[in-house]
Parts: C-alpha cells; structure tokens; sequence
C-alpha cells in the first residue's frame, strides 16, 4: 500500500509498525519514520530495517501518508513546522484529544483521519477507533485496512466520541494490565510464586477475553458468563460482593470519566 511515514516513533508508532510489518500489510522499506531523539531512530531503524530520518519534514515528503504519533501537548508545534504541507496528503492523527480542526488550521484544508488505536495492535489485537473529515472519507478505507490488519477497526459517527474511545480502548489496555498486576500481588501475597502467579493471571485474562469475544456472537455478554463462574454459595461470589462492596463499579466509573475529561481538556492544549 505505497508508503506510510510515522511523525514520532514512540511506543503506539511501534505498536502499530510492528503490526503492520508482521501482517505485511506494508514492507519495510515502505515505513518511513522520524523523531527528535537519534537513539530511537538507530533502534527503530536497526529493530525493523525501517527508512529513519531526522527531520519530520522529510518523512512527509517521502510517504504517500502521514501519521502523526507525537504526544499530543506538542502536536501544535509539530504541525506548525511542517513546511507547504501537500493539501491532498492524507493524515493519520493518532493523538490523544487533537482536534480535526486543530490540524486543518494549521495545514490547510488536507484530508484527516483521525484514529485512537490500542498497544496490543503491536501482536495484531488492537482495537481502533476512526473518524474522518469530508476530505478524509475517501481515504478511509486504506486506513480501515491498516487497522483492521492489526486488530479490529471501527469507524464512529461523530469525533466527539473520540473522547470516550480515548478513555475506552486507547487507555483501556492499561486498566487490565493494573488489574492483573493486582492479581499477581494478591496471589503471591497469599503464598503463591510469583511465576505461577503471573502465568495463571495471564492465561485467565486471555482466556476470558477469548470466552467474552467467542460468546457475544451467540447473544451472551460478560454478565451471563459472569454467573456461570460463580456457583451459589461458592469462591467468586464471595470474590465478587467484595468488589461490588468495595464499589468497584464506581471506581470504573469515575476512572473512565476522568481520562474522557482528560482527553477533552487535551483538546485545549
Ligand atoms: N501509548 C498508547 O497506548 C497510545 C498513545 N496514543 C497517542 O499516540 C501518541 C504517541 O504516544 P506514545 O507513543 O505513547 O508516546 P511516546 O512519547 O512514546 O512517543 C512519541 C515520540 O515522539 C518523539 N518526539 C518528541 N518530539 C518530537 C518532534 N518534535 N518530532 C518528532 N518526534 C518527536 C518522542 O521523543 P522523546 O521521547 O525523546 O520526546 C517519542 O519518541 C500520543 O499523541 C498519544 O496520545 C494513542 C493511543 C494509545
Ligand atoms: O495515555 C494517553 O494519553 C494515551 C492515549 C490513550 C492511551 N495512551
């Protein structure tokens, strides 16, 4: 699919090209990438056999599209140096909370896609979120392809859900790593080694992720199977009314709300 050029190659920029490289969706010599620190071009170079350049505006000039992976606080600034930005290169914004608007002000009228992707599109099970401009609509196919190769891909139906995928599944991977760590540090508090601990954590965690994903084409969600954990009187409902004691559902709650927030006020930025 041509060739794609990545503005920072932090941790989500190496997620999604390791993705795309093992899906071969692109080869490596079709990945360009830039960023500001020498150290991360020669290992992202030497890692992936990738084209790395120093200069940003050198990596839109050699890729048919760009995608911005730079933190969000300095996307403005990035953009802003980005010298006679072609109006019919399509770009890809992957970060956290950047307006649309912010980026056709600052390079003209092009088509934007924004997306909100995940770290595990890094062993192909991201999940992504998509939304287009007008001038963008046209390009949304090759960005669904890129991300549905590394996970599944899901277009929205208005970019102020960005908000909520953001604090959904663009964080989302890290509340479950925080509860498996959780569950670790309870098992081997209570006696087990920690590498029983973290390998049964993990397999439990993918096997009802699994179950949950297999389940919900025959009608049954995460609450059905719940209940078929826990037998009456058994271990996971004492397990369970200690979370629901302990307001679990709350916690998620107000957790969700303030990376939502989070993502609003770094619209502002
Ligand atoms: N991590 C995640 O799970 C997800 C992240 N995102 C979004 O992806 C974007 C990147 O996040 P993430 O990969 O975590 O962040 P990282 O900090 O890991 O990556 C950003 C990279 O850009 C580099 N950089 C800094 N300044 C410039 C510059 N002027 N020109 C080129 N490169 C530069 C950084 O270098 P240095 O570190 O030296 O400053 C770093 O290597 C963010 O906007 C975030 O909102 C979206 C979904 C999920
Ligand atoms: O924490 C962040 O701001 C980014 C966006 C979603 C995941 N990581």
């Amino acid at each position: 699919m041509a060739t794609i050029g990545f503005i920072g190659a932090g941790n989500m920029a190496e997620a999604i090209i390791k993705g795309l490289i093992s899906k071969k969706v692109y080869s490596c010599d079709e990945i360009n990438i830039s960023d500001i620190s020498d150290n991360r071009l020669d290992y992202m170079k030497s890692a992936y056999g990738i084209n790395a350049f120093k200069y940003n505006n050198l990596v839109v000039s050699s890729s048919d599209m760009a995608v911005l992976a730079v933190k969000p606080q300095i996307a403005g600034e990035v953009l802003e140096s980005l010298d006679d930005f072609p109006c019919d290169k399509p770009v890809i914004s992957i970060a956290a909370g950047l307006k649309i608007k912010k980026i056709t002000d600052l390079l003209g009228d092009i088509p934007v896609i924004r997306v909100m992707p995940n770290t595990p599109a890094l062993v192909g099970w991201g999940a992504a979120g998509l939304f287009a401009n007008k001038k963008g609509e046209k390009h949304l196919p090759d960005a669904q392809k890129i991300f549905s190769a590394i996970g599944e891909a899901f277009v929205l139906s208005s970019e102020e859900d960005m908000n909520i995928v953001t604090a959904l599944s663009g964080s989302g991977p890290a509340y479950f790593f925080l509860f498996m760590e959780e569950m670790i540090n309870a098992a081997v508090e209570l006696g087990l080694d920690e590498k029983t601990a973290s390998e049964l954590t993990m397999q439990t965690a993918l096997g009802a992720a699994m179950l949950a994903k297999h389940r919900s084409d025959a009608g049954e969600k995460p609450e059905d199977l719940r209940r078929k954990v826990a037998s009456p009187g058994g271990t996971t409902e004492a397990a369970l009314k200690e979370l629901e004691n302990n307001q679990l559902g709350a916690i998620v709650m107000l957790a969700v709300s303030r990376a939502k927030q989070r993502s609003e006020e770094l619209s502002e930025v």
